[in-house]
């Protein structure tokens, strides 16, 4: 296994890149703990590919390094990084049995016919894929494929870290749980380093304990769910992660207020403090802001336009000055008629400051 850094990472698919907005990946620095599993999040084009495949040796980045266990191996082929990689559509030999299939990278390695077969059947057996054995891999469905390629990498026992770009696109819906259910198990009786792309925010909060939040080349932040959902550290973060994703208004900072344009409502006097210079915005989640039918102190007035039913709980829709609120009230709270008013918790309320988070 291995810890990886990314030291001064960018990358441009292009020969001479003019500027920055030419460079797919831009200034990237981070490390990956060994052991760690890790979800790459972000919206389509976002660069999480080419950062994979700059990890996995498929890649040369135009600019930086790539250590493996403090290791330059910027410049050595896949082959030479002992990663392993699914991709979205598995990757087999069609016309071999599913055994050949994961006995090839070790007999590739002139591993010991009795260690490839005592490594197979364990690797077969974890996933499931006993009974499959002296099938033709061809014949298979896509989830067993799937895990076949999957195999493929953990039957190695020097494999550094697993990368996988989307494995589960291709996958029934009523499977993907399995499969991701499985993998975490993987991840815990081997303690592999797990790196996983997705652009679907549940599969990488089920899946990871760090989720990666990209955008537009650049890594915004890395956090535990429970993190992102509570200090997003950049506006993208906060509407990305959580559904519905945080309510996000233009202010002006006045003191300890927030002035939007529905009305004024306090911050925490600390984050007021160091509010400095620039273009301003709150966030708040849905799940934090409180409903009454009363008007009340550092509370805006509203109305509302529409109740959706999700769960226990319902999302209430709210018309506030130029902005549309979105409040989760809990099962069992009551919903005021029309009008309203709506309350922000200071604790609550974030403060960005040119789409960062005022810490
Ligand atoms: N081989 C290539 N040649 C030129 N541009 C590319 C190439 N591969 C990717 N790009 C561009 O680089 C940017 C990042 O692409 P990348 O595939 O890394 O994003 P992604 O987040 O993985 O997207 P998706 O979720 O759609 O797979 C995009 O603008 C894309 O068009």
């Amino acid at each position: 296994m291995a810890k990886i850094e990314l030291e001064n990472i960018a990358h441009s698919y292009r020969a001479k890149p003019a500027s920055d907005d030419d460079f797919a990946l831009k200034k990237v620095q981070t490390v990956w703990e060994d052991g760690g599993a890790y979800a790459l999040l972000g919206s389509s084009g976002c660069g999480k590919t080419t950062m994979l495949n700059i990890i996995s040796g498929l890649l040369t980045p135009s600019q930086g390094r790539v250590l493996f266990d403090g290791k330059d191996v910027t410049k050595l082929p896949p082959e030479k990084r002992n990663i392993a990689q699914v991709f979205q559509f598995p990757v087999l030999y069609d016309t071999m049995t599913v055994f050949d299939n994961l006995a090839f990278p070790l007999r590739n390695r002139k591993v010991d016919e009795s260690e490839v077969r005592s490594r197979v059947h364990e690797i077969a057996e974890i996933l499931d894929l006993s009974p499959y054995l002296n099938k033709r891999a061809s014949g298979l469905a896509a989830d067993a494929k799937q895990k076949i390629s999957l195999g493929r990498g953990l039957v190695r026992k020097d494999v550094a870290a697993i990368l996988f770009d989307e494995p589960l696109t291709v996958i029934d819906p009523h499977l993907k749980w399995q499969l991701r259910r499985k993998l975490k198990e993987i991840h815990h009786q081997f303690g592999l380093t797990l790196i996983y792309v997705t652009h679907d925010q549940t599969e990488a909060m089920t899946f990871a304990d760090k989720i990666v939040i990209m955008y537009d080349g650049a890594l915004l932040q890395i956090g535990s769910p429970d993190e992102l959902f509570e200090d997003p550290a950049h506006t993208f973060v906060g509407y990305f992660i959580g559904s519905p994703g945080m309510n996000l208004l233009p202010c002006k900072v006045d003191g300890n207020q927030a002035v939007l344009d529905c009305g004024s409502i306090p911050l925490d006097p600390a984050v007021a403090a160091r509010a400095g210079q620039g273009e301003f915005q709150i966030g708040i989640r849905p799940l934090y802001l409180e409903l009454t039918d009363e008007p009340r102190d550092g509370a805006v007035a509203g109305r509302i336009v529409s109740v959706e039913f999700e769960g226990s709980s319902r999302i209430v829709t709210v018309e506030s000055g130029s902005s549309k609120l979105k409040v989760r009230v809990p099962e069992g709270r009551p919903i005021p008629a029309d009008s309203c008013w709506v309350v922000f918790p200071p604790r609550r309320t974030k403060l960005f400051r040119d789409q960062y988070l005022v810490k």
